[in-house]
C-alpha cells in the first residue's frame, strides 16, 4: 500500500515518482495474457492533461510487464511521463485508457488485492512519523501493512544494519540528518514486507557508501526474497549496477525496454580515437569541418596527434575512408563503447535533464 501524508507525519515529504519495465521490447505486453510471475502488467495506458491545443499527452499508450523478483529502471528526460505513468500504476492518477494489474489483481476490479502488497517511496522521501523513533516507524508501518511486526523483527534488524541505521534505531526521526531520514524512508518501505516497491530516486542525497549499501540490499532482496523493484534514478551508474532491465520513456512512449547489457551492446560505437603522425593542425581542422571532433591531443615526439571523434558505426567508416583519402597513416584506432548515458541520449535525443513532453500543438 502507498501511504499518503499523515497528520503528525513528517519528513520533507515531496511526492512524485518514476520507473517500470517489461519483458523484451514492450510491444509484446499487449499480446500475451498476464502470466502468474508478472508482478506488474500495464496495457495500453494513456493519460492526457488539459484540452485543446494545450493538452499534454503525458502517457501515450504504454504497455509493459515487470517480472516478479526483477529490478527494473525507468528512465526518461524531464517531462517524459515517468511520474504520470507511475502515479497511474499506483492509482494516484486516473488514466484515460488502459489497464494495470499488480500481482495478478486488476487495480479497478480488486484494488485491495492489487495495492495490498505494493509500496512506494516517491520523490526520494516518504512520510515517516518524526516523533517516533526509527524502529517504531518500522513497526508502525509494518502493522498497518497487516503484518505482525514481531514476526518480521529479524528482517527489521537486518534492514537497520544494512542501511547503517542500527545505532539510530531508538532515535526519533526528527533528530536525524536529511540523508538519514531518507534512509529511514527506505527502511520503512522495505520493512513492511511489500512484494512490489516503487522507488523514486532512492539514492538521492545519500553518501557514496550508503548508496552502495542500498544498491546491494535491493539486489539481495530481489534475488533472495523475490522483491520486485521499480526504480527511477537520474544516476545512470545506479541504474547500470542495480537493474536487470531498463525501460526508457520519451514523450509518453516506451522507446526502449531491454536488459542493460543488450542496450549497451546495441548501442554500437559512440566514438573513435585515431592517432597518426600525419595529423597536423591543418588536417585536424579539415576533420573538424566534417566530423564532431571532441578532443585533439598532440602526442610526444614524432607520434603526431590523437583525435577523438564522436561517431556511430556508419560514421566510423566514413571517418576512416576520409583519413585514408588524405593519405593519413593510421597508427592507432580505438573505438569507444557507449555507456548507458550515451544510449539514453541517442534514444531520446536529450540528456536526462532536458525537457520533453509533447502538447497536441506539437503533434
Ligand atoms: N497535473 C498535471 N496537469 C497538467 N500537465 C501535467 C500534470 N502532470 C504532468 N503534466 C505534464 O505531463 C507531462 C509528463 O509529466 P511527468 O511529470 O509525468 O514527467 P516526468 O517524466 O516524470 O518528468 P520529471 O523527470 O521532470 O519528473 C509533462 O509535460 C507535464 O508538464
Amino acid at each position: 500500500m502507498t501511504r499518503g501524508s499523515g497528520a503528525d507525519a513528517a519528513a520533507s515529504s515531496a511526492e512524485r515518482v518514476d520507473r517500470s519495465g517489461s519483458t523484451a521490447h514492450g510491444a509484446s505486453a499487449t499480446e500475451a495474457s498476464p502470466a502468474r510471475e508478472d508482478a506488474v502488467v500495464v496495457e495500453n495506458l494513456r493519460k492526457r492533461f488539459g484540452s485543446g491545443d494545450d493538452a499534454v499527452t503525458a502517457v501515450d499508450g504504454v504497455s509493459l510487464r515487470i517480472e516478479r523478483g526483477s529490478v527494473v529502471g525507468l528512465l526518461g528526460p524531464n517531462g517524459a511521463g515517468k511520474t504520470t505513468l507511475i502515479k497511474s500504476i499506483l492509482g494516484m492518477v486516473l488514466p484515460d485508457e488502459g489497464s494495470v494489474t499488480l500481482l495478478g489483481a486488476d487495480v479497478l476490479d480488486d484494488p485491495r488485492g492489487a495495492y495490498g502488497r505494493v509500496d512506494a517511496m516517491l520523490e526520494g522521501a516518504r512520510n515517516d512519523y518524526w516523533r517516533l523513533t526509527v524502529r517504531e516507524n518500522l513497526r508502525y508501518f509494518t502493522t498497518i501493512s497487516g503484518v505482525d511486526p514481531d514476526s518480521v523483527a529479524d528482517r527489521h534488524e537486518r534492514i537497520l544494519r544494512q542501511l547503517d541505521l542500527a545505532d539510530k534505531a531508538d532515535t526519533p526521526v526528527r533528530d536525524l540528518s536529511r540523508g538519514m531520514k531518507q534512509k529511514v524512508s527506505l527502511a520503512t518501505v522495505l520493512a513492511g514486507g511489500a512484494e512490489v516497491v516503487f522507488l523514486d530516486e532512492p539514492t538521492l542525497g545519500l553518501d557514496v557508501e550508503s548508496s552502495r549499501t542500498l544498491q546491494r540490499e535491493l539486489r539481495r532482496l530481489a534475488e533472495e526474497e523475490d522483491l520486485t523493484v521499480v526504480l527511477s534514478s537520474h544516476d545512470m551508474d545506479v541504474i547500470e549496477t542495480v537493474c536487470d532491465r531498463v525501460v526508457i520513456v520519451s514523450d509518453g512512449r516506451v522507446v526502449a525496454d531491454d536488459t542493460v547489457d543488450a542496450l549497451l551492446r546495441n548501442g554500437g560505437v559512440s566514438a573513435v580515437r585515431v592517432a597518426s603522425p600525419d595529423l597536423d593542425d591543418a588536417l585536424v581542422d579539415t576533420v573538424r569541418d566534417r566530423f564532431d571532433v571532441t578532443d585533439a591531443t598532440e602526442l610526444d615526439g614524432e607520434d603526431g596527434t590523437r583525435i577523438e571523434v564522436a561517431v556511430d558505426s556508419d560514421g566510423l567508416y566514413d571517418l576512416l575512408a576520409f583519413l585514408r583519402s588524405r593519405d593519413v597513416r593510421l597508427h592507432a584506432v580505438r573505438t569507444v563503447e557507449p555507456n548507458l548515458e550515451d544510449v539514453f541520449v541517442s534514444l531520446t535525443g536529450l540528456d536526462d535533464s532536458g525537457a520533453s513532453g509533447t502538447t497536441e500543438a506539437d503533434r
